[in-house]
């Protein structure tokens, strides 16, 4: 039972410029302190939408870098209900199959949430629940490095697949949609998720929230 609203971090940038791996990493090295009860990340991908009325190969066409994409509705109606200490029932996302699983996972308030994903700014209301919004300004061709790297060994896409998708919507979609969401950005972090000064900064803020 959470006696103050929940201090909700919105970290936002392009695919694969490292946004999880910033979160993450705040997240790791305060849980000592905070503990699984202190602090909690929430993915804004495990909001795109369900897609099993659909069929496998037309999913594949689908474009995931579009706010359209996301149930961003969803999304804010649970960092609401966490602000109201009740525990929510978030989707689970399969890159493979381009839909929900049958699962859910349950995420209980917790004083600092860390939410991370490429257009949490394009929703005003989703945008308007952010207590702090981050942006991780990294070059886009490194982007594209990492997010090869990643998504052939993670995701389960070939070279010729990652390549496709990137000129026909990653890319336009990041000048359309992404980058100029930056200008919502409280801090804009550059490089990526091993900006160790950053990641300093924010654990530093977190602490002052917590122990305020
Ligand atoms: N500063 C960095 N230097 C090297 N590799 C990085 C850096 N930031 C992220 N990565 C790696 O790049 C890939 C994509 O990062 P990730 O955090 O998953 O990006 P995002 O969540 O923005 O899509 C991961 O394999 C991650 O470990
Ligand atoms: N079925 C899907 C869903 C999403 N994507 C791509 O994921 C990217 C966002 O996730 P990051 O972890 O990279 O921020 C986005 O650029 C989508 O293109 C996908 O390929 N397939």
């Amino acid at each position: 039972m959470l006696t103050n609203k929940p201090t909700i971090i919105a970290i936002t940038g392009a695919s694969a410029s490292g946004k999880s791996l910033f979160a993450q990493t705040i997240y790791d090295e305060l849980f000592p302190e905070l503990g699984e009860n202190g602090i909690s990340i929430i993915k804004e991908d495990a909001y795109y939408k369900a897609q099993d009325h659909i069929p496998l190969a037309i999913r594949e066409q689908t474009n995931y870098d579009h706010p359209d994409a996301f149930e961003h509705e969803l999304l804010t109606e649970q960092l609401h209900q966490l602000t109201e200490n009740k525990t929510i029932k978030s989707p689970v996302y399969c890159y493979k199959t381009h839909t929900r699983t049958t699962n859910t996972i349950d995420i209980a308030p917790t004083p600092i949430i860390l939410v991370e994903g490429i257009l949490l700014f394009s929703n005003k209301a989703l945008r308007d629940s952010f207590n702090m919004k981050i942006y991780i300004d990294t070059p886009l061709d490194i982007c594209l490095i990492r997010r090869i790297k990643r998504d052939m060994v993670e995701r389960g896409r070939s070279l010729d697949s990652i390549t496709q998708q990137y000129e026909k919507t990653v890319r336009p979609m990041y000048y359309q949609h992404i980058e100029p969401s930056k200008s919502w950005a409280d801090i804009i972090v550059t490089r990526g998720g091993k900006n160790r000064m950053a990641i300093e900064v924010i654990k530093a803020k977190i602490r002052q929230l917590i122990n305020k």
